[in-house]
């Protein structure tokens, strides 16, 4: 059953310069215990839409169309007093912002029993003695829930949200970025325990990453976006043996995990495209190396093109030419040139 189904999302920020698209028609589902990992390169969308789930936008962004349900009900419709007890209760958020949502007058303990109690029945030391176990788990000691904010580092810090957002028992985690801010030693670890905690209490997952390694890693389906779009959707075991867009052919590419040791990282050149500006075409023909005429007219429609498997290209029946040819560097140099002569064009 699906636990998410977001559809035909708009999002949009109004600024002084104009108003700008961040999400332009996404729609995905998650069903229940399943985790997600939506990657892309930064500026694509990836936390306008975790927010927008949670209804946590800055006050200059606004749903202007679509609609996110969550258990069969429409979260852009519902009142503030349903969300905040929705974000209580079903909707667990870890970012490196939530750090800040620590209250520095109390110790972490008396926030994270408070929280534990505020949703169950627990008594002042069952709560202490669930706030300890997830404590170890999360590799903190339990004399650290007597800490007061001010007194822990921010990985510890970063490391209690994690806690406390697993001691409630989301039905929804979203996790953007949540190791960003620790050392890398213990990212990998932390990573784990939250997917070990997830799988534990089954609740679903929309992951947020630039590191499509650690999606590979993690998470059973993957969302590639680009410029506020969604490129292509799949479980991850297919994205790593035979992925389709362009864009997630160039991505691969790029990172070192994913390729065989000794082969050649190739960057995608070029930059995302301002979304302050009217997009014509697909969102990443000007940096693709097949693109056509079609390309730069019509936006591709998401389309199955497997089983469970969606993406948003023009020619998927081009897919084996576009493998073969996006694993050499010369094909991406075109687009390198191309962006030169463009640019000189310009001037
Ligand atoms: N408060 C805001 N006001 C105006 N524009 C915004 C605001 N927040 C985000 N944007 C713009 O919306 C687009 C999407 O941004 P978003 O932060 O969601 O992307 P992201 O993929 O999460 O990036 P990152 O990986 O860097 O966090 C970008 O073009 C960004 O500049």
């Amino acid at each position: 059953m699906n636990l998410l189904e977001v559809k035909n999302l708009d999002i949009e920020y109004v600024t002084e310069e104009g108003t700008l698209k961040a999400i332009d028609n996404v729609s995905f589902s998650l069903k229940e215990g399943e985790s997600i990992g939506l990657v892309g390169e930064s500026g694509c969308g990836k936390t306008t839409l975790a927010k927008s789930i949670m209804r946590l936008l800055p006050d200059n962004g606004s749903i202007s169309a679509g609609e996110i349900i969550f258990k069969g009900e429409d979260i852009v419709k519902k009142s503030k007093e349903e969300i905040r007890k929705l974000r209580l209760n079903e909707i667990a958020m870890i970012s490196q912002s939530a750090m800040n949502a620590l209250n520095p007058v109390y110790t972490v303990g008396d926030q994270i029993i408070e929280g534990i109690r505020a949703h169950s029945n627990a008594t002042k030391a069952e709560a202490y003695k669930r706030a300890e176990e997830v404590f170890k788990i999360i590799g903190l000691e339990g004399k650290r829930l007597k800490s007061y904010p001010h007194q822990m580092s921010g990985g510890m810090k970063q490391r209690a949200i994690i806690a406390m957002a697993l001691t409630l028992n989301p039905s929804l985690i979203i996790a953007d970025e949540p190791t960003t801010a620790l050392d890398v030693v213990v990212q990998d670890k932390i990573l784990f325990q939250i997917v070990d905690i997830q799988k534990k209490m089954n609740s679903s997952m929309v992951f947020i990453t630039h590191d499509i390694s650690v999606v590979s890693e993690i998470c059973e389906t993957i969302i590639v976006m680009y410029g506020g779009k969604v490129m292509e959707k799949v479980s991850t075991k297919v994205f790593f043996k035979t992925p389709y867009h362009p864009y997630s052919l160039g991505l691969q590419n790029a990172f070192p995990s994913i390729k065989d040791i000794g082969e050649e990282l190739i960057s995608i050149p070029g930059a995302p495209p301002n979304l302050m500006e009217k997009q014509f075409g697909c969102r990443f023909q000007q940096r693709c190396p097949f693109r056509t005429e079609l390309c730069q007219n019509e936006i591709p429609e998401l389309i199955e093109v497997g089983e469970e498997h969606l993406i948003a290209c023009h020619y998927p029946e081009r897919v084996e030419e576009f493998r073969e040819k996006a694993k050499k560097n010369e094909t991406w140099q075109t687009v390198r040139n191309r962006l030169i002569e463009e640019m000189k064009g310009g001037e």
